[in-house]
């Protein structure tokens, strides 16, 4: 069974270094002071989950689960589909070994829209938020799999100091019980399982029992249908991180809205 959190961590430790040896720490600080005012990812949430569901859209070539998902991609124009498809925020992987990302995807989708964006990436260190920052981003992703307890408090705490949110991603009891020692409001229940990719709903079903009243669930990963996202939201999920099922779409515009059309307003379980 590859790890591939393990695989990801090793090259881009090694990518990291050859960053900061291009671009000081001073500097990346720099650019990041200089970069467009953050947008509120959490409070955009918030907002779009007290009327409905709060969608982050993802925007995502490739991922090693599926090889190339998207052959047709422009993250411009998907930005605006999905802004005009009612997305609430947007994700975007910058990863390229993984994902096929680039940062100026990054760059090119927040520009397009007025979404707020999180940089779907794998961050160990400081540096990392702070060119986050200077690349627009408005939100971080911490998966607690891949840090320590150490590596994730100063993290966050990078990230605050910039003004910007932190997504929580967790996959089991262990790394929620972890996950709540932070601060952050935003926990991302990860339904794929990252060493055999299997995708189950059940992570959701058995983990949102446990997530505290004063955090946020954001149901990632396998959601395709209203259906999915109504049953999830019986479990506590007002907010979806979906990439897969929307960047499969021709018209994503249209599938966006599709998807986001009658909320359930039904009693949580
Ligand atoms: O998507 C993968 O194969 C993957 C593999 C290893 C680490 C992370 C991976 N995905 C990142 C994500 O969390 C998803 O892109 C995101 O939740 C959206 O999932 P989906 O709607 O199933 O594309």
């Amino acid at each position: 069974m590859t790890d591939i959190l393990a695989k990801i961590k090793e090259y881009k430790l090694a990518d990291v270094a050859a960053r900061k040896a291009a671009l000081p720490l001073a500097e990346v600080e720099a650019q990041a002071r200089d970069a467009s005012p953050v947008r509120g990812f959490a409070d955009a949430l918030a907002g779009a989950s007290r009327e409905g569901y709060g969608l982050i859209a993802e925007i995502k070539k490739a991922s090693p689960s599926k090889g190339l998902i998207r052959a047709d991609f422009n993250p411009a124009a998907l930005a605006q589909a999905y802004e005009q498809g009612g997305a609430t925020c947007l994700s975007v992987l910058t990863d390229a070994p993984s994902f096929q990302g680039d940062d100026s995807y990054l760059v090119a989708a927040r520009d397009a829209c007025a979404l707020p964006a999180l940089r779907k990436d794998f961050l160990y260190d400081p540096w990392q938020v702070a060119e986050s920052r200077a690349l627009g981003a408005d939100c971080i992703l911490i998966i607690m799999a891949s840090v320590s307890d150490a590596q994730a408090q100063e993290l966050e705490q990078a990230a605050m100091d910039w003004q910007m949110d932190v997504l929580i991603e967790v996959h089991d009891q262990g790394e929620l019980d972890r996950a709540v020692l932070l601060r952050s409001p935003l926990i991302g229940i990860n339904n794929r399982n990252l060493k055999t990719f299997e995708v189950t709903l059940d992570t959701t079903r058995l983990l949102s029992k446990r997530v505290p009243e004063d955090r946020r669930i954001v149901c990632e990963s396998g959601l395709f249908t209203p259906a999915d996202l109504a049953d999830m939201a019986r479990y506590g999920a007002r907010a979806f991180l979906i990439g897969e099922s929307l960047m499969r779409q021709d018209d994503v515009a249209s599938a966006t809205a599709k998807l986001l059309a009658n909320p359930a307003t039904g009693a949580m379980l």
